[in-house]
């Protein structure tokens, strides 16, 4: 087979940064992508509707003329968040989802939850209304070691939590690990999981042999190749609990190539031509279409795109080393491998 057409994918875990850098960031997804969860934690976070709004305005102002994309836009969960605000801004349709981070987790996760018990209120009346909870599932106590922060997150802060919310629809961001994948497999149709695109190519290994190679250097952390490989098997299933969400993550490459460098993976430029290569080496490209653009929509009890996108096989694909941004340049993820499969214009 050179040649495979899906209903266009959409990215249901997306970083496009605001100010300078954004409309560097934004067609770098919008080519490719109908729709993206956007990630709220901008400085300072997208806690209110207003902030949401505006955001949202930005993004919109920033896409190329005659763009498609839309940005499906979420709300930071504080302590102090209103469940009232959050409902409201639900029920107009200007949110999509409400996104947790525990305090410290992650890269602008400061204002995040640190007493989990403060946001009951706030889980309950999502619960009621049907409203998302897309979670970064770590921990961040010093005596855990990083490798161990999402199974242990698990088992000490998700599963309590669901068990106290009858009804509220999580999505376990990014998973890292064989537990993610199988906690998510077993939750009912209330649970689905992200998996992104470098998560599927690299294992530990990657950031560390051979000289520290900042750019693979993301949160969760890649973990052993037997987590790798949960992952593939979970992504070309086909089973809808898992679904795409790159969390391509720009820093510029000042940031990354640092002293103390920035957690996050640049993927939107290539991420369909490594989907397409992945899916194809482990025999699954038939799975492609649910994992991309089927199971993510079906999640979030929305309708799948209309249109479709066509890849196809042929030479080596060449696309930029780093994409220019009024911030700076941000180095875009190298796959270590060849890839083959080119999105048609
Ligand atoms: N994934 C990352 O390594 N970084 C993300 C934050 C996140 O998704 O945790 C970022 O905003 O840079
Ligand atoms: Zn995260
Ligand atoms: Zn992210």
């Amino acid at each position: 087979m050179d040649s495979i057409t899906l209903r266009r994918p959409d990215d249901w875990h997306l970083h496009l940064r605001d100010g300078a850098m954004l409309a560097g960031i934004a067609p770098e997804s919008a080519r490719h992508f109908g729709r993206a969860i956007i990630m709220p934690n901008l400085v300072p976070p997208v806690v209110t509707g207003a902030q949401a709004q505006a955001y949202k305005d930005r993004i919109l102002a920033a896409l190329p003329a005659g763009s498609g994309f839309a940005p499906l836009m979420t709300l930071y969960l504080t302590e102090e968040s209103d469940p009232a605000d959050i409902v409201a801004a639900h029920q107009s349709g200007l949110i999509t989802a409400v996104k947790l981070y525990p305090a410290g987790a992650t890269t602008n996760s400061t204002s995040g939850v640190r007493d989990f018990d403060k946001v009951r209120p706030v889980l309950e009346a999502m619960a009621e209304n049907g409203i998302p909870l897309c979670v970064h599932g770590e921990v961040v106590d010093s005596d855990i070691d990083i490798f161990d922060r999402e199974a242990v997150f698990i088992d000490r802060v998700l599963d309590p939590i669901r068990q106290r919310t009858p009804g509220l629809r999580v999505i376990m961001e990014h998973i890292t690990t064989s537990q993610g994948v199988d906690y998510a497999r077993a939750g009912g149709d209330d649970l689905g999981a992200t998996i992104t695109t470098h998560h599927l190519v690299i294992n530990r290994n990657a950031i560390l042999v051979g000289g520290i190679k900042p750019h693979y250097y993301c949160l969760p952390v890649a973990k052993r190749e037997e987590h790798r490989l949960a992952l593939r098997a979970a992504a070309t299933s086909g089973d809808a609990s898992f679904f795409l969400g790159t969390d391509s993550a720009p820093h510029i490459d000042p940031l990354k190539e640092n002293g103390c460098g920035c957690a996050g993976c640049f993927t939107a430029t290539n991420t369909m031509s490594i989907l397409a290569e992945v899916f194809e080496q482990d025999g699954a490209l038939n799975q492609l279409e649910a994992f991309a653009s089927l199971n993510g929509p079906a999640f979030y009890r929305l309708p799948s795109n209309d249109d479709t996108i066509t890849l196809t096989k042929g030479a080596p694909v060449t696309y930029p080393a780093k994409i220019e941004t009024g911030d700076g340049p941000v180095t875009v993820f190298d796959p270590m491998m060849p890839l083959h499969w080119r999105v048609a214009d």
